[in-house]
């Protein structure tokens, strides 16, 4: 059987991973969103993930439970290790990674797929107060954040999120399912 196809979204905070992703999950059903284990309050609101304390996380990866952990903002994620089972099972997963941790997500699956999302400056600042989940300070620390840069040599689609999201979400998915024939 065809192994599944990972698609890791990054980008600068607010530039709209989230939002693309059930953007492209709602059209392509089939498509697994992979939720995150997060050391954030359950009631922050945003996407859908597991909320764990501190010790709690720290234990899920002692325990082995993540095939991928990082750091970023001051919390801990982690993927869950079943994302393999499905992928081994020719499930597409699609996941909002940290720019740092690629090069190792990239190991988790031979079809590795880097959306990339861009959005002018301003924009971000606009999205990131509109969105209302963070304080001014921890916004401010979000745009001056001093991410990793993509591997060069991922298979890398970058895409602008600077328009409508219906029409990057359109975009995206004749990227990753170009019509055959
Ligand atoms: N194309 C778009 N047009 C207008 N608003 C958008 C667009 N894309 C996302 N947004 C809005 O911008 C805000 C940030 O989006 P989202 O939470 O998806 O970003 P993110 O990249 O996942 O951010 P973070 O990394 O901080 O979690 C949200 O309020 C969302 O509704
Ligand atoms: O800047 P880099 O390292 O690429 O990304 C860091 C982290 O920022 C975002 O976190 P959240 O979704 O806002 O909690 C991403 O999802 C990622 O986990």
């Amino acid at each position: 059987m065809t192994h599944g196809r990972l698609i890791a979204v990054v980008g600068p905070s607010g530039v709209g991973k989230d939002s693309v992703i059930d953007g492209l999950c709602r059209v392509r059903p089939a498509l697994h969103r992979v939720r995150r284990v997060i050391t954030r309050d359950a009631d922050a609101g945003g996407e859908d993930f597991d909320a764990r304390s501190q010790d709690d996380f720290e234990e899920m990866v002692a325990q082995g439970l993540f095939c991928l952990d990082w750091a970023a903002h001051g919390l801990r994620y982690g993927i869950r290790s079943n994302v393999l089972t499905r992928l081994a099972r020719g499930e597409d997963c699609i996941v909002n990674l940290s720019r740092a941790v690629l090069a190792e997500a990239a190991h988790l699956a031979p079809d590795f797929v880097v959306l990339a999302l861009t959005a002018s400056p301003k924009v971000l600042q606009e999205r990131l107060a509109g969105r209302a989940r963070e304080t001014e300070a921890e916004i401010a620390a979000r745009l001056a954040r001093d991410a990793a840069c993509v591997p060069a040599d991922l298979n890398v689609m970058s895409v602008s999120n600077d328009g409508p999201l219906d029409d990057t979400v359109m975009r995206v998915l004749a990227g990753i399912y170009p019509a055959r024939g």
